[in-house]
């Protein structure tokens, strides 16, 4: 069975994350997925998904903070998806392999036709913001007592 590393970046602007649709020519047509590509040999995870982005999107982008890797077993290939929840640092997008993308909120995300592996990472990413209200809370509190 083929097995392959794929990183993949969960963009925020706002209240929303980006999410963008596969062609028609590439493999698993039409899906939405989050943006990013196969890890190359003896690159680190990292550099890998601020290179995919710059490839696929046309856009620079800073990490926030890695999610959990998550393996899916489609009928004819495992990935595992190595999740980087980020923020653009440019402005403009320009897709050169993508046939669409969207700005969602999480629950609008749920409704999109979504590569499988993905269903999970949308998951860790939920439980990621909850973690994150819940520092600022914490934060809150101590500045306010
Ligand atoms: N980039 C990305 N790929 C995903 C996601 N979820 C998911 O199952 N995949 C799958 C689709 C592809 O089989 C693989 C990513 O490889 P890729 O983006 O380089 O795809 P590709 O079309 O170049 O692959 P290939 O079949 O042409 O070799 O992982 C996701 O959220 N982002």
């Amino acid at each position: 069975m083929k097995h392959i590393d794929v990183t993949c970046a969960i963009i925020e602007k706002d209240t929303h994350i980006l999410i963008a649709q596969r062609s028609e020519s590439m493999s698993m047509p039409l899906k939405w997925e989050f943006p990013g590509g196969k890890i190359q040999a003896g690159e680190p995870a990292s550099d890998s998904i601020i290179r995919e982005i710059r490839e696929e999107l046309c856009l620079d982008i800073r990490i926030l903070a890695p999610l959990p890797p998550s393996t899916h077993q489609y009928p004819n290939l495992q990935v595992t998806l190595h999740p980087f929840v980020c923020t653009p640092t440019s402005n403009t997008i320009t897709l050169t392999e993508h046939a669409d993308h969207q700005w969602l909120s999480v629950d609008e995300v749920l409704t999109y036709d979504l590569a499988e592996a993905d269903i999970p990472v949308l998951q860790s990413y939920r439980v990621y913001k909850q973690q994150e209200k819940g520092k600022h809370q914490i934060k809150a509190l101590i500045y306010t007592t």
